[in-house]
C-alpha cells in the first residue's frame, strides 16, 4: 500500500463531502478506475460514473471488498446502522477505514467493524473538490506509518492535511476548517446582500466579492506576514476602511466567532455523545 494511487478507495456514502474528496482525486489525475462509490440510490452514483468516470456500486459490501481503503462518508446518525452490517466483510478484508464523520469517536467505529481495525479519524472539507481542501488527521494505534502516509497522500491531492495528536483534536478541526468554509460563505452571503441594498447587482456583487474573497487568500497565504498586518495595510489612517472594520469590532465580530465556532466543536461533542452507542 506505498503508491497512494495504486490503492483501490471505496466511498460508503456518496453525498456533497465524498463528491468534493472524489472530484477533487479525479481532477487531480488519480485513477477513476480505482474509486469507487457505493450508497442504496442510483441518483448521485449515475452522475458520479458520468462525470467523473469512477466505479459504482448500491452494495457497501462489495465496495468493502473491493477496496485498500474505505472511507464512511454517510451522516453520523446513521453511521452505526451502515457499518455493523459491514463487520464480517471488514473483519475479512481488514481495509484501512478513514470516517469523514463529525462526532463518530474511533472505538465507536472500530466496535461496530467488529474490533482491532485500523482506523483514521479525517476531517475535510469541501474545498476538497478545488484542491483547497484542508483536513485533520487522527490514527488509532492500528494505523501502520504506511498507511498513514497513503492517508496523507489522498488528502493532499486535494488539499492540505494536519495529523493531530489527540482524537479531540479533530474536534477543533471541524471548528477552524470542517464546517469553516460555510462561515465565509456567510460572509460572502452578507456583503453581496449589502450590495444589493446600495443599489449593485446582484450578479455585480457576487463577482466582486467571490473575487475579492479569492484575493485576500491568496494573499494570506502567499504573504510573509500576518493577516493581521495584511489587514493593516488596507487601512489607511482616516480612510474607508478603518470605519468598516471598527464597526465590525464595535459589534463584536470577535466574540461572535469565538462563540460560533465553539457551538460547532461543542454540537461534535454532544454528537459523540448522542450516536457512539
Ligand atoms: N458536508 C461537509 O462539508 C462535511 C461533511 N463531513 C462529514 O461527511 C459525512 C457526510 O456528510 P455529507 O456529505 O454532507 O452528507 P450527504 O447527505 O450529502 O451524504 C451522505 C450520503 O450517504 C448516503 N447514504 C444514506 N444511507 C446510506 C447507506 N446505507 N449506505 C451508503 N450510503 C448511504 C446518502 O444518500 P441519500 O441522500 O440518498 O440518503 C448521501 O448521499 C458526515 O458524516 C459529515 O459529518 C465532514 C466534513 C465536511
Ligand atoms: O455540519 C456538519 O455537521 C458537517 C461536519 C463538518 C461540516 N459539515
Amino acid at each position: 500500500m506505498s503508491k497512494a494511487d495504486s490503492v483501490t478507495l471505496a466511498f460508503i456514502g456518496a453525498g456533497n463531502m465524498a463528491g468534493s474528496i472524489i472530484g477533487g482525486l479525479v481532477q487531480t489525475g488519480w485513477p477513476a478506475e480505482q474509486i469507487i462509490a457505493a450508497e442504496p440510490s442510483n441518483t448521485k452514483l449515475d452522475v458520479l460514473a458520468e462525470t467523473l468516470g469512477i466505479r459504482t456500486t448500491n452494495n457497501n459490501e462489495d465496495a468493502v471488498a473491493a477496496a485498500d481503503i474505505v472511507v464512511l462518508a454517510v451522516k453520523p446518525q446513521i453511521m452505526k446502522s451502515v457499518v455493523e452490517p459491514l463487520a464480517a466483510s471488514f473483519q475479512e478484508h481488514k481495509p484501512l477505514i478513514v470516517s469523514v464523520a463529525a462526532g463518530i469517536p474511533e472505538n465507536s467505529l472500530n466496535q461496530w467493524a467488529g474490533g482491532n481495525m485500523a482506523i483514521v479519524r479525517c476531517m475535510p472539507n469541501t474545498p476538497s473538490l478545488v484542491q483547497l481542501g484542508a483536513s485533520g488527521l487522527y490514527a488509532n494505534a492500528l494505523v501502520s506509518d504506511e498507511q498513514k502516509s497513503v492517508t496523507e497522500q489522498i488528502m493532499d491531492a486535494v488539499g492540505i492535511s494536519k495529523w493531530v495528536e489527540s482524537e479531540a483534536g479533530i474536534d477543533d478541526v471541524i471548528a477552524l476548517a470542517g464546517s469553516a468554509p460555510a462561515y465565509f460563505f456567510l460572509m460572502m452571503e452578507a456583503m453581496i446582500e449589502a450590495g444589493e441594498k446600495m443599489g449593485v447587482s446582484k450578479e455585480a456583487a457576487s463577482e466582486l466579492v467571490i473575487q475579492t474573497a479569492l484575493g485576500a487568500a491568496t494573499m494570506a497565504k502567499e504573504s510573509d506576514v500576518d493577516v493581521a498586518e495584511l489587514k493593516r495595510r488596507v487601512m489607511s489612517p482616516g480612510g474607508t476602511t478603518e470605519q468598516a472594520i471598527f464597526s465590525f469590532e464595535d459589534s463584536g465580530i470577535r466574540t461572535m466567532v469565538d462563540k460560533a465556532m465553539n457551538a460547532c466543536r461543542n454540537r461534535a461533542e454532544e454528537m459523540a455523545d448522542a450516536f457512539k452507542d
